[in-house]
């Protein structure tokens, strides 16, 4: 697949590492940024290629990924640069599809995607969202570019938000509880590096048994909860701090967040 990547900053740059180490011939992708030395980088690091966005001419498909005020803009230069088969995929936060529709030429086929970082190691997870008299064929290539990293699920645009809510920013939510835990542990007397090997190993384990065990977090939990023990103690103390809802609280404020910025100018 010819790919053109517009923004190479955090996330895209974890989309083109995951593409390449899936198999994605570099040969094949083209890096569009305006900051050169990151183009640089990773023309050096992948073998991809860097350029403009006249590119775009070539690609069969290409992903938007800066900023979400920049992407309209980028979206228009784009004008003339597109084969009328190109798809675009947007990945940014708060961007509707019809705003991505007004600003490419008229008809062009584009997708709304939400990925999240761990597309770097392959074990992303992406909602994408189908614009207007998109092909199935065009869907299959949207979703297989992002089953290349990871997972993916097809979603309707009113829930990318509370996707963007959960798997989206949900990264950012487990490495401030690993931050906070480390913390913890450096309280408790431990060097930090032991206590960074400890939450890390920790939170691998856990994850794979969420993702391998078929069984839910709250079986998973009460497993670990012996009564009148440890994590009982522990978890009695994470209820009376409110974290569950903190949670709550958090993912609500991430779709607000998300609804507010598609309403910005
Ligand atoms: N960081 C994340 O975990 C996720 C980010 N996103 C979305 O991805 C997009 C990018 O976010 P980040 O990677 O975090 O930002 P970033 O700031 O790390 O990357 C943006 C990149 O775009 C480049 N850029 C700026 N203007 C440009 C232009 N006119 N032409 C070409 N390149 C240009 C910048 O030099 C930078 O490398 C945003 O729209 C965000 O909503 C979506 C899912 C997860
Ligand atoms: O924080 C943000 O706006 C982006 C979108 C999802 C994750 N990072």
């Amino acid at each position: 697949m010819r790919i053109v990547l517009v923004g190479a900053g955090a996330m895209g740059g974890a989309l083109l590492s995951g593409w390449v180490a899936g198999g994605q011939d570099p040969a094949d992708v083209v890096v569009v940024d305006s900051y050169t030395p990151r183009v640089n980088e990773l023309v050096a690091e992948f073998g991809v290629r860097g350029a403009d966005l006249n590119e775009a001419a070539e690609a069969d498909v290409v992903v938007l990924a800066v900023k979400p005020h920049q992407i309209l803009g980028v979206a228009k230069a784009l004008d003339g640069a597109l084969r009328p088969g190109t798809v675009v995929v947007s990945i940014a936060a708060g961007v509707p599809l019809a705003k991505l529709v007004d600003a490419l030429p008229e008809g062009q086929p584009v997708f709304r995607v939400m990925p999240n970082t761990p597309a770097l190691l392959g074990k992303g997870m992406s909602g994408v969202v189908a614009g207007p008299g998109t092909s199935q064929d065009q869907q299959l290539m949207v979703v297989g570019l992002l089953d290349a990293v990871g997972r993916t699920v097809v979603i309707d645009e009113d829930h990318i938000d509370a996707l963007t809510g959960l798997s989206g920013s949900g990264p950012a939510y487990l490495f401030y509880v690993a931050e906070a835990m480390v913390e913890a542990g450096v309280h408790q007397g431990l060097t930090r590096p032991e206590a960074t090997a400890l939450v890390n190993q920790t939170f691998v384990g856990a994850a794979a048994m969420l993702d391998e065990s078929g069984d839910s977090a709250t079986l998973l939990r009460e497993r670990v909860t012996s009564p009148g023990g440890t994590t009982a103690a522990a978890l009695r103390t994470l209820d009376d701090h409110g974290v569950r809802a903190a949670l709550l609280a958090a993912v609500e404020a991430c779709v607000e967040r998300g609804a507010q910025m598609a309403s910005d100018g």
